[in-house]
């Protein structure tokens, strides 16, 4: 439970904030109800009161009365409404729901997807927040909806049965308060103890979701037989289920203990506001229905204030869940975004000096400095974690170097405006998109206004290699088998990525090694279409496969982050550094004689 009733309100008004800019009649009206709802239990005693006093009155007389006859009336219509107010309480909680779990949604997906850079994806912290965020997303609001209504009602009643109890006289409300309290009070002490149980050992349930997860999900099927995985995610599983339960158990039994040792004390406070009542109706100072309130009262009281800890626990966390979705919401994003100089196009972009270091601490880029000019074909080659990528990310402006700058035309690429700077470029990536969407929308996200020129469409599916694709699916064809459609090899899924960047359009086309999933006779294609591709563009070639850097009028050579070779194919085959070494060691897997130093080979 929130420390000080001040935080619980703060956090009450947050969610509230939430749900009435979700669904602000329904919510209104579902407050009304539940309120409605809350009042009906303490009229339902005040009732029965005047209608037991009455009868007192009328006993013997064999005949309905007036005064019989409107009480009944009225505790009849507050059966009826309670009734009554059960569907209908449910019908706009359903609806209030499901506008807050899209709205959640909303506020997630604008805010992460929104973020102009990636460095926030690089905090653990981050991470993690979003990862819980998209979690619960689904069920926090309903909790939210069931247990802060839940709460609402049952307060009301309480307040209300106080009042009436207040009425007939004041040592009434705190004696049955005396009764009742301290045990309610310690259940929402000990029930916080339960919630910070499941919230400390929140990393264990999220990790059991994971190691059932590796075993469900379709992605680990292969490996899970084929490695015979299922005791090891099964064993990893239990361990993350035993430390949960554990913190859980003791959390429980302490609540349960704690409860059981009030009991002597709740016994005694009840008894003597029972005594008291009798008295009173026995000394003629009070009438029969005010004893049978009291009576009644007891139950209500207890009852409800136990449901309106217990929903309150309940409640609690889908509290902080809003509390956090409200300070991720407010997360500002890493990169300055004052700049909005207009960029149309570029005659050359220049590296400066440009050094990286993620924000982990990993340094791969160090004093990177070169020129790309417009309509240059350049590649960059390097081993596996040479910086090959980072520079990239660099160049799209997903994060801004650590030292150095990169230069359009002379200005820093931080002034640049962002937008119209990303809408020069575009780029397949390693790990491109691969859409539940039609083929048309998959190589239309590429330039969306374009999405019904079927023209540019078929000429961007003969680009990326996807033609024959095309042809035998259609535009229309759903690529998703989840979703009833056809599933995509991993190659023809690059040649759509590869249709995408071509229907893009843009000055700088990036290809982080476009040609990965691609069979030899593809790759041979699409590497001796280069030329007519590239034309008009600057591109920028990242890959291993050192025979199709040779279409490159330049290459760029990274080691460790550092550049440490540059020029056309054969001066750095003449240089005998890196790059040359790089060549001997892939043109020896081409020769079966095994010597690698041949001319010609691999090209
Ligand atoms: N998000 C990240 N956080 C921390 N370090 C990273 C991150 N991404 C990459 N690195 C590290 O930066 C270095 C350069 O990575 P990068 O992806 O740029 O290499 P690369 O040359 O593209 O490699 P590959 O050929 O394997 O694709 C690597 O050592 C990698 O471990």
């Amino acid at each position: 439970m929130p420390s000080h009733p001040g935080s619980l309100i703060r956090r009450i008004l947050l969610a509230l904030r939430q749900v009435f800019q979700a669904a602000p009649r329904e919510a209104a009206l579902l407050l009304g109800l539940l309120a409605l709802g809350g009042l009906l239990p303490v009229a339902v005693l005040g009732l029965t009161r005047t209608l037991v006093d009455g009868l007192a009155r009328e006993l013997g007389r064999g005949s309905l009365t007036v005064d019989l006859f409107w009480p009944l009336a009225g505790l009849a219509l507050a059966f009826a409404l309670d009734f009554l107010l059960v569907p209908w309480v449910a019908f706009l909680q359903g609806a209030v729901n499901e506008k807050l779990t899209a709205r959640v949604h909303l506020l997630l997906m604008e805010k992460a997807a929104g973020l102009p850079d990636l460095t926030p994806f690089e905090n653990p912290s981050f991470h993690d927040e979003l990862q819980v965020l998209r979690d619960q997303a689904p069920y926090q609001p309903l909790n939210l909806l069931v247990f802060l209504g839940n709460a609402f009602r049952q307060g009301i009643t309480v307040a209300g049965v106080l009042g009436l109890l207040f009425s007939l006289a004041p040592v009434f409300p705190l004696l049955l308060l005396a009764g009742s309290l301290p045990q309610a009070l310690l259940t929402f002490r000990l029930q916080k103890g339960v919630w910070e149980a499941l919230l400390f050992g929140a990393p264990e349930a999220r990790r059991m979701r994971y190691f059932a997860e590796a075993l469900l999900s379709p992605e680990g099927a292969k490996e899970v037989r084929l490695y015979g995985l299922l005791p090891f995610f099964r064993g990893r599983y239990l361990e993350a289920f035993w430390r949960l339960h554990r913190a859980l158990w003791r959390a429980r039994g302490r609540q349960a203990l704690g409860a059981s040792g009030l009991v002597l004390g709740s016994t005694l406070a009840t008894a003597l506001a029972l005594y008291l009542g009798l008295r009173q109706a026995l000394l003629g100072a009070s009438g029969l229905g005010s004893l049978v309130l009291l009576l009644q009262s007891v139950g209500t009281l207890q009852q409800n204030l136990y449901g309106l800890i217990q929903d309150g626990g309940m409640l609690y966390e889908s509290l902080l869940y809003f509390e956090r979705l409200e300070a991720f919401l407010a997360l500002p994003p890493a990169l300055a975004q004052t700049a909005s100089k207009a960029v149309q196009g570029f005659e050359e972009i220049r590296f400066e000096n440009v050094g990286f270091v993620y924000p982990g601490g990993r340094r791969a880029l160090e004093g990177v400095s070169f020129t790309i000019r417009r309509g240059e074909r350049l590649a960059l080659v390097g081993e596996n974690g040479a910086g090959k990528t980072t520079l990239v990310k660099l160049l799209l402006r997903f994060y801004d170097p650590t030292e150095g700058r990169i230069l359009v035309d002379g200005v820093d690429l931080r002034e640049l405006d962002l937008d119209a700077w990303r809408r020069l470029v575009s780029a397949v990536f390693q790990d491109y998109g691969r859409y539940a969407l039609t083929l048309r929308e998959n190589i239309a996200l590429g330039d969306l206004e374009a999405l019904s020129d079927e023209g540019r469409l078929w000429e961007a599916a003969k680009a990326g290699g996807a033609l024959e694709l095309l042809e035998r699916l259609g535009l229309e064809a759903l690529l998703s088998k989840a979703f009833g459609g056809t599933e995509l090899s991993l190659g023809e899924w690059q040649r759509v990525a590869l249709s995408r960047a071509f229907f893009r359009g843009g000055e700088l086309l990036v290809l982080d090694e476009p040609t990965a999933s691609l069979d030899p006779k593809e790759e041979a294609h699409l590497y001796r279409r280069f030329a007519e591709l590239s034309r008009g563009r600057t591109v920028l070639l990242i890959t291993h496969r050192l025979g199709s850097v040779q279409m490159a009028d330049r290459i760029l050579v990274l080691q460790k982050g550092r550049l440490v070779e540059e020029g056309t194919h054969e001066e750095l085959l003449g240089r005998a550094g890196v790059y040359a070494e790089l060549w001997r060691l892939q043109a020896g897997l081409y020769r079966s004689d095994g010597d690698a130093l041949g001319s010609g080979v691999g090209a």
